[in-house]
This record gives C-alpha cells, sequence and structure tokens, in this order.
C-alpha cells in the first residue's frame, strides 16, 4: 500500500502517483485530500510549491470516478432531467426572505427594507412566443418579468434581468424608466416573451402596454424564466396549469405548452429532479475548477490527465477551457465528448455558460485555486454568479463541495494602519469581499492553514540588492545599455544633473546590468526574471539578445504576446531549450518548473502578496531556490496605464502624471520592500552590488535547483516539529483532569 493510499487515495491514483516518484503527501496534502474526500468545504492556505494542486485535484478525481461508477451500475437513484419537472416558482432559487407556498404558484416577502426575488423552475429557449399570468394579491412593491440565469435575483438591477414594476415603471441594468401605468392589488399582469423577434411585452388586465424591451441578438439566444421581486408583497403565477384569466395576443402560448425541445430546466434550482433514472449529461460536469491564467489552468490540467491515467471502466473525461483556444472545439467537445471535470479560465467559462453550451447542474465541486488572485483580478461577481447557478444538493443527494486555495489568503489581512485612507479602504473592499466569499459560498469550511500567515518556504533563500544610481556612477559612462521605458523621452536627463527624472533614468539603464551580473555571478543557466511591465519585458529580451543571444538565450510571457507564442516560450523554458523566461505577473502564479534553481525581480511587485508568488517559483517541491529582487534606492518614474488611458498602454507616450491626466507614476520601491517586508514579518537579507550571496549564510552545502543534502521530507519535519505541541496538549488535558478530580474530591470531603 503507497503512503498516499492510506489517506484514503484509491490503489489507481497511488500507482501513478508512484510512477511520478511521489513517496510521501506533502502536509497540506496529508491534511487537505481527507477533508475533501470527506465532504466537506474546505480553505487551504499553505507555501508556494507545497503541492496544492494534488491535495485539491486527487480527491476529486477519486469522488468524480467513484460517482461516474456508481452511475454506470445504476447505484445512483436521481439526476436532474428536464422532462419531468413541474412549472412553479423555484424552492431553491430565491431569495433568503422569499417563500414560496407548496405547490409553487404563490410567493410572499414580508421583508419592509429590502427587495426578495424569485425565478421559476423550467424556462425557454430558442424560439416562439411565450406568456404568464402573475397576479399581485397583497398590498406592496413587486416586479415581475424574465430573467436569464445568470441575471441577479433582484430583477432588473443586472443586464440579464427584465422587470415590470407596479410604480409603472420597467427596468434593466438599473435604469428605471416610466412604462405602461402603475398595478396593484388584484391587478393581473401578462408577461410576454417572443423569442422570434427579441420582444418583451406586459399586459395589465388583458390591455397591450407595448413593447418595454427589445433583445440583442446575443441576449435572445439565452435561456429566459419568469421571474418576480417582492418588497412586502405577495403575487400568484399562472405558467398555464390554469386557463388565462385574459386573452394572449396572436401566436403567443402559454409558457408551459412551450415545445420540450425549447423548456429547459432552472438549473440553478437543484429541485427540478424528479426520480428519474441516472444519465450522464455530456455538458454537465461534476467538477468546476477555475485558475487565473491559461498556463496555470493547462497545468492542472496536465496534472489531472497524470493522476487520472490509470482510473478506467469508466475513464474520466476532463476539458481544459480557456481563452484564446478555438471555442469552437471546446463546445464540440462538450456536445459530443462530454466532460466530467473542467478546468478553465473564468472569461472563456462565462462565456461558455451563458451561451448555454455548459450547464453547472451536476457540479458538485467548485474549485477557487489561487483565489485571492481571482478576487483581485474583479473576478468575485462572476463566482458568486456560478456558484448560484450550482445546485447546493447534487441530483444523487451530495452537498456542493467547495475548494479555496492559495499561498496568500492572508494577504487581506488589514495589518497595516498607516496606510492611506484610499489604500485602506480598497484593502478593506477586498476583506470584505473574501469573507463575504467564505461565509456566503462556503459551508463550515476548514481551515487547513500551516502557518497561520503568509510565508515564504525554507527552500527560498531570498536575497535583496539596492540600486543606488548616486552611489553607482556606472550608468554614466555605459556604451551599450537596456533600452528605456521612454518614461523620461520629455525630460532633461543628462549625466552631471541629478535631477529625479535624471536618477530614474539610471536606475533603469543600471537595473539591466544588475540583471546580467547576478546571472554571471550565479552562473544561472536557468531563471525566471520578473518585470513590472510588457514592455520592461520586450527591453530586456532584446538586450539580451543584443550582448550574447546564446549566453543569455531568452523567451518573453506576457499579456501581449498571442496565446499560441506563450505557450511556446513556456514550452521551451521547461524544456530548457532557452536559459531565461522573461515576465510579468501573468506568471507570477502557480507555475511549476521543475527544480528552478533562480528568479531575479528586476521591479518588486506594488501588490505584496505577488512577492511571495513570485519568489515561489523557485525553492518548489523540497528544492532549493535563490531569489534576488533588485530595488531602487531612489523613485523611479514608470508606466501606469489606468482605465482612464484608452488603448492601455499600447502606443501610449503620455508621460504626464495620473494627477495630470497622463500614464505614469513615481514607484517608491524602498516602501514596497518596507510592506513586503511587514507583511511576511521577516527582514530581507540584503547584498552588496557584486551580488554575491554569502556562502557561509546558508551553509554552503546548497546547491540551486537541488533537494537540501541529508535532508528529511517536510512531512516528516512536520511531525517533528508537531511532537512538542501534542506532548504539551496532552500534559494540559491530564493536569485539567487532576484539577476536576480534586475538586470533586474536595466537595465529597465536606459532604
Ligand atoms: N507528495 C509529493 N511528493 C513529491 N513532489 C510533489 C508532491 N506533491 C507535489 N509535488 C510537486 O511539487 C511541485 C509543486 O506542487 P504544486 O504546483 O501543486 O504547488 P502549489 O502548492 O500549488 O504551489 P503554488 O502556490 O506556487 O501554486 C510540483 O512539481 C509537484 O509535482
Amino acid at each position: 500500500m503507497t503512503a498516499f493510499e492510506e489517506f484514503g487515495v484509491l490503489p489507481e491514483i497511488g500507482k501513478a502517483i508512484d510512477e511520478m516518484e511521489w513517496t510521501l503527501p506533502t502536509d497540506i496534502q496529508a491534511e487537505g485530500i481527507p477533508l475533501v474526500l470527506g465532504g466537506g468545504d474546505v480553505l487551504m492556505a499553505a507555501e508556494t510549491g507545497s503541492g496544492k494542486t494534488a491535495a485539491f485535484c486527487l480527491p476529486i478525481i477519486q469522488i468524480v470516478w467513484e460517482t461516474l461508477k456508481d452511475i454506470q451500475s445504476g447505484k445512483t437513484s436521481k439526476v436532474s432531467t428536464s422532462s419531468s419537472t413541474p412549472w412553479t416558482m423555484s424552492m431553491i432559487d430565491r431569495g433568503s426572505a422569499l417563500a414560496v407556498a407548496p405547490g409553487g404558484l404563490r410567493v410572499q416577502s414580508r421583508e419592509h427594507r429590502e427587495w426578495h426575488g424569485g425565478r421559476c423552475t423550467r424556462g425557454v429557449q430558442g424560439s416562439g412566443k411565450y406568456a404568464f399570468e402573475a397576479t399581485v394579491t397583497d398590498e406592496g412593491l413587486c416586479r415581475v418579468g424574465w430573467s436569464t440565469l445568470q441575471a441577479n435575483l433582484d430583477l432588473g438591477t443586472c443586464k440579464n434581468g427584465y422587470g415590470f414594476g407596479g410604480t409603472g415603471k420597467k427596468s434593466n441594468s438599473k435604469q428605471f424608466n416610466d412604462y405602461g401605468e402603475p398595478f396593484g392589488k388584484s391587478d393581473v399582469i401578462t408577461c410576454l416573451l417572443n423569442l422570434d423577434n427579441g420582444e418583451i411585452k406586459f399586459l395589465k388586465n388583458g390591455s397591450d402596454l407595448g413593447t418595454a424591451f427589445s433583445l440583442s441578438k446575443q441576449a435572445q439566444n439565452c435561456a429566459f424564466f419568469p421571474a418576480v421581486v417582492l418588497k412586502n408583497a405577495e403575487m400568484a403565477f399562472n405558467f398555464g396549469a390554469e386557463p388565462f384569466k385574459f386573452p394572449l395576443p396572436q401566436g403567443y402560448v402559454p409558457i408551459k405548452s412551450a415545445p420540450s425541445e425549447k423548456a429547459v430546466v432552472n438549473s440553478n434550482s437543484g429541485d427540478g429532479g424528479g426520480e428519474s433514472t441516472v444519465k450522464i449529461i455530456n455538458n454537465a460536469p461534476q467538477a468546476i475548477i477555475i485558475e487565473p491564467s491559461r498556463e496555470l489552468a493547462e497545468q492542472t490540467s496536465n496534472q489531472i490527465k497524470n493522476f487520472k491515467k490509470y482510473l478506467e471502466s469508466p475513464s474520466i473525461r476532463d476539458l481544459l477551457v480557456i481563452g484564446g483556444v478555438n471555442v469552437k472545439e471546446q463546445i464540440s467537445t462538450l456536445q459530443n465528448v462530454g466532460a466530467d471535470i473542467i478546468v478553465g479560465t473564468p472569461g472563456r467559462l462565462e462565456d461558455l455558460i451563458q451561451g448555454g453550451y455548459l450547464v453547472l447542474s451536476n457540479c458538485r465541486f467548485f474549485v477557487l485555486d489561487e483565489a485571492d488572485g481571482l478576487l483581485k483580478q474583479g473576478y468575485t461577481e462572476l463566482i458568486e454568479r456560478l456558484h448560484r447557478q450550482m445546485p447546493k444538493i447534487t441530483a444523487d443527494g451530495r452537498r456542493l463541495q467547495m475548494i479555496v486555495c492559495s499561498a496568500t489568503l492572508h494577504a487581506f489581512e488589514v495589518k497595516k494602519m498607516a496606510v492611506s485612507e484610499e489604500n485602506l479602504s480598497k484593502l478593506k473592499k477586498k476583506l470584505i469581499a473574501y469573507l463575504a466569499c467564505e461565509e456566503k459560498l462556503m459551508h463550515f469550511p476548514t481551515w487547513v492553514d500551516l502557518k497561520g500567515e503568509d510565508a515564504v518556504p525554507e527552500t527560498v533563500h531570498h536575497v535583496v540588492a539596492m540600486v543606488d544610481p548616486q552611489k553607482d556612477r556606472s550608468w554614466q559612462n555605459l556604451h551599450k545599455h537596456i533600452m528605456t521605458d521612454g518614461v523620461h523621452a520629455q525630460d532633461d536627463v543628462r549625466p552631471g544633473n541629478n535631477s529625479p527624472e535624471t536618477l530614474s533614468e539610471a536606475v533603469k539603464m543600471l537595473k539591466g546590468e544588475y540583471c546580467v551580473r547576478a546571472i554571471d555571478q550565479h552562473k544561472m543557466d536557468r531563471a525566471i526574471i520578473f518585470c513590472r511591465t510588457k514592455v520592461d519585458c520586450d527591453n530586456l529580451e532584446k538586450y539580451f539578445k543584443q550582448i550574447d543571444k546564446n549566453k543569455y538565450s531568452c523567451v518573453c510571457l506576457h499579456g501581449d504576446r498571442k496565446p499560441h507564442e506563450r505557450k511556446g516560450n513556456l514550452e521551451a523554458f521547461k524544456k530548457a531549450s532557452v536559459k531565461f523566461l522573461i515576465c510579468t505577473d501573468v506568471a507570477a502564479r502557480g507555475l511549476d518548473i521543475t527544480g528552478l534553481p533562480f528568479m531575479i525581480n528586476v521591479t518588486l511587485p506594488d501588490e505584496k502578496s505577488n512577492y511571495v508568488h513570485r519568489i515561489g517559483r523557485v525553492g518548489r517541491a523540497e528544492r532549493m531556490g535563490l531569489a534576488i529582487s533588485l530595488v531602487s534606492s531612489v523613485p523611479e518614474k514608470v508606466w501606469y496605464h489606468g482605465e482612464w488611458c484608452k488603448s492601455r498602454g499600447r502606443n501610449c507616450w503620455n508621460t504626464n502624471l495620473v494627477e495630470q491626466k497622463g500614464c505614469c507614476i513615481w514607484y517608491n520601491e524602498p516602501q514596497y520592500l518596507a510592506d513586503i517586508e511587514e507583511h511576511l514579518n521577516v527582514t530581507i537579507q540584503q547584498v552588496e552590488p557584486d551580488l554575491k550571496v554569502p556562502s557561509d549564510e546558508f551553509d554552503g552545502k546548497v546547491v540551486y535547483g537541488q533537494k537540501r543534502k541529508l535532508q528529511t521530507s517536510i512531512y516528516e519535519n512536520h511531525t517533528a516539529q508537531m511532537a512538542p505541541i501534542v506532548k504539551s496538549l496532552s500534559k494540559l488535558e491530564s493536569d485539567a483532569q487532576l484539577l476536576y478530580l480534586k475538586r470533586y474530591l474536595c466537595k465529597l470531603a465536606k459532604a
């Protein structure tokens, strides 16, 4: 039995792991795998390179395979199919204060301050003209109409919901405009959806109020569901089970009579199942894993392929869903082959879900890898939206499990009260967004948190070299130097002039030199080099090629490179056919390059958690790594293209500062260094401009890229570390018992 099998992993998976020569689970795997196998929601916070990917992939693969096997052998009893679902208001796809009466045709909310909405269990898609009637059965505020599954339950407050309210307003995307006339108690509103021409309109007590909304062609392709939102009000619905009170305009049919091929089940609902026999739905995967970058999604997908290779009859179908790849191929795979586990990036996942090509009705694992990164990239709403669409209890009666992981889940602690008001409020917003995610989306999650704070692995030696153009004047005599980013193109920069602009330009030149010096000093033949901007990456690549294209062979990885080039460049670096990978933060997280010995930060990231992720590209899987950060001692003027920059940096030469409506800022690296040190609670060792790292500092025996000699595994270390704590806990327990006994005996004696 392999060590992994002892943690509950199937022998078939154990065999694949064995072939990868993994002998023991890492700490995070030892703790995380049993928790996921046990059905819990888990938050995994562990250092970079500690094996988090396998900690969630292994148990997911196992459960997905066991479920498929159950389905194959007919053991599973229920799964959602569309034909048996009744047309009612959903008991699940609704706001917490919206009560749905037994039978599902009357809803009520007695909440006075907030709106609470709900949707029907079924909807329509494709073509045809459909209607349902909604009657106001009690005074209060109500809005009724149509929405897609992506819409907020608060109908009419996002682009996917189209409502008509009792105050005589229509609303979509929070735009409330006059429409028809007000309505109230006892009025009957007929809601009409014409999918042939994209028109939504309403009748009040049989009178036609005219077109309310014209749907875009894209919206017309979505599935629409009857929807309502109430504030202290009540409404009753007739989807066509009873004769309508008022006649329908020409060509409209009650929605309940929609042909079966046009009717769809509300996948948010999860209550649409009935007792039908089990069926695997090709485009309804059991697991969705979201990654923040294409490269990372590809890497996780490859790990899954490795782990699942001995799982047969049935085999697991996995699919990678990322941008930059032909969407038609992904759609065709979903339709014809199907997928049980999907790994993807947020944008493409959303496109496929919105287009109806990917449904979430059978999803039972929702994984956010590099969760803080996803939230920082602005995907909070998307994540919540997807979560809303997943059934909280799956068709075979299991609870949706959510797994959230990162090396920097502590990045949101608002430790620093000295930050500016603006930054503080940004940090707080992020914190709130994150907590909301934890509380709203997860169900009593277990924190697997091995350090209690963001930390750098012991296998990473990280040092800082200050770049001081006032002390090191060599920039004045450089015959050949790196092309700089051009922010000082309009400034009077020249040797002898000690202006901030001149010193800033000097730093840029010196950093090119220091980078080459670091490579030479440590005889680096493999390193990942992080620059702040895409143009900095391009300039460094050009400089390397200019000085010696063989000695400094390199490729770039950043957002302006075409997807196939990005892929090819990463592969070339992984295969060691080039020595250096120059990249922006697009590669900061998760990239796993076996035995990578060195990394260089040409500029520190302004986001302190990215420091942890960047340097974590080395020192992975118990191998040693050296990370060198070049830090300017003077302010450096740099590009900063925000939303205000129309081209987002492409051919932008607006060198004014942001305060003057420009696209530049002064970058204060010593401050970022101080922030990082405070966050990690360490003082990072500084080295001289010769970039030598004193060998006695790290016992001199370290070979970067290789495992430390005579080193025991991290897992064994962990046991040793825990031993004194366990001992003191057991002493505490026996002391407590003794105390209790003494008191008890005293009481007895007194009695
Ligand atoms: N039990 C194990 N034994 C040996 N090697 C392992 C084990 N688990 C994972 N690894 C290896 O460790 C490396 C890091 O794993 P992984 O990429 O999952 O780290 P991570 O914790 O997700 O890091 P990051 O936070 O940077 O994303 C990989 O090369 C992986 O193959």
